[in-house]
């Protein structure tokens, strides 16, 4: 992807966090519904709530999309963003065939287990500064539930963490770069051999900062599982079988859990 693609899309994120909150609101999700413009969905009272807002689209299949979600101010988003989904879309498929390809696999494995619609959105993060930095996170420690997540941070203002060993360790802003985080199902799909990773983003108390993710996701009707050259007796089967995967999350809870055999 070139790198003045993905400026556009920054450009043209920012540029719709910054319209007014009425114009936003045009987009604005409905309750229990987690697509448009929003924050948080609120699910218990004692819930803290991320640092942050979030427009929420579903980008391909082209189909699928519910374009009164899809922000026209500015002008250019729905353009722009219909060439940064196709260009993500590619990175996406090279990415999980080379993963299968690193670890002996055909690798059309992992993408067979994708099925026939699969299905890609966008989650655009705006975390305004913040007041109090020291009691606020911009996104809480997570892991995704996607594939895969191409993630386009922002090009000055760094934020996002990831954990390893007990340890959040900060991830350094790549301006011509995107960053890929292996989510939930490639950890499930390959036996575990690729971890999903859990991350967070810190509140800035001077600077404003935003991201673009894009989360891959098999089709919700396929079913996925270890590939079948991964597991054998030295290498026990550690996941069972898991279909609409995305939709099993629990509050409060590491939602791989409930994959793990
Ligand atoms: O803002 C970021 O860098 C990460 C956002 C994130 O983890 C997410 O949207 O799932
Ligand atoms: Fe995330």
């Amino acid at each position: 992807m070139s790198g003045s693609l993905m400026e556009e899309m920054r450009e043209a994120t920012k540029s719709f966090f910054a319209t007014p909150k009425e114009e936003k609101h045009k987009y604005a999700r409905q309750e229990k519904m987690f697509e448009g413009y929003g924050n948080d969905m609120v699910l218990s009272q004692e819930q803290v709530l991320d640092w942050t807002d979030r427009l929420y689209l579903t980008v391909t299949p082209a189909s699928h999309r519910k374009l009164k979600f899809w922000p026209r101010n500015p002008p250019s988003f729905r353009g722009v963003l219909n060439e940064y989904a196709e260009a993500t879309e590619q990175i996406g498929e090279v990415i999980l065939k080379s993963m299968a390809a690193s670890l002996g696999l055909d690798e059309n494995c992992f993408l067979e287990m994708y099925g026939q619609v699969p299905k890609m959105y966008a989650r655009f993060n705006y975390y305004p500064p913040c007041p109090r930095p020291d009691l606020a996170l911009g996104v809480k420690p997570h892991a995704d539930r996607s594939a895969l997540t191409i993630l386009l941070q922002d090009k000055d203002v760094e934020g996002l963490q990831v954990e390893k060993d007990r340890q959040w360790f900060r991830v350094p802003t790549i301006p011509d770069a995107l960053l890929v985080n292996v989510g939930d199902q490639i950890e499930i799909m390959s036996n575990g051999e690729f971890r999903s990773v859990v991350h967070r983003v810190s509140a800035n108390g001077a600077r404003e900062r935003i991201s673009v993710a894009v989360f891959c996701m098999p089709d919700k009707e396929s079913e996925i599982e270890p590939a079948a050259g991964l597991v054998d007796e030295n290498r026990p089967r550690l996941y069972k079988k898991v279909k609409n995967y995305y939709q099993h999350y629990k509050p409060g809870k590491k939602t791989i859990d409930d994959a793990k055999i």
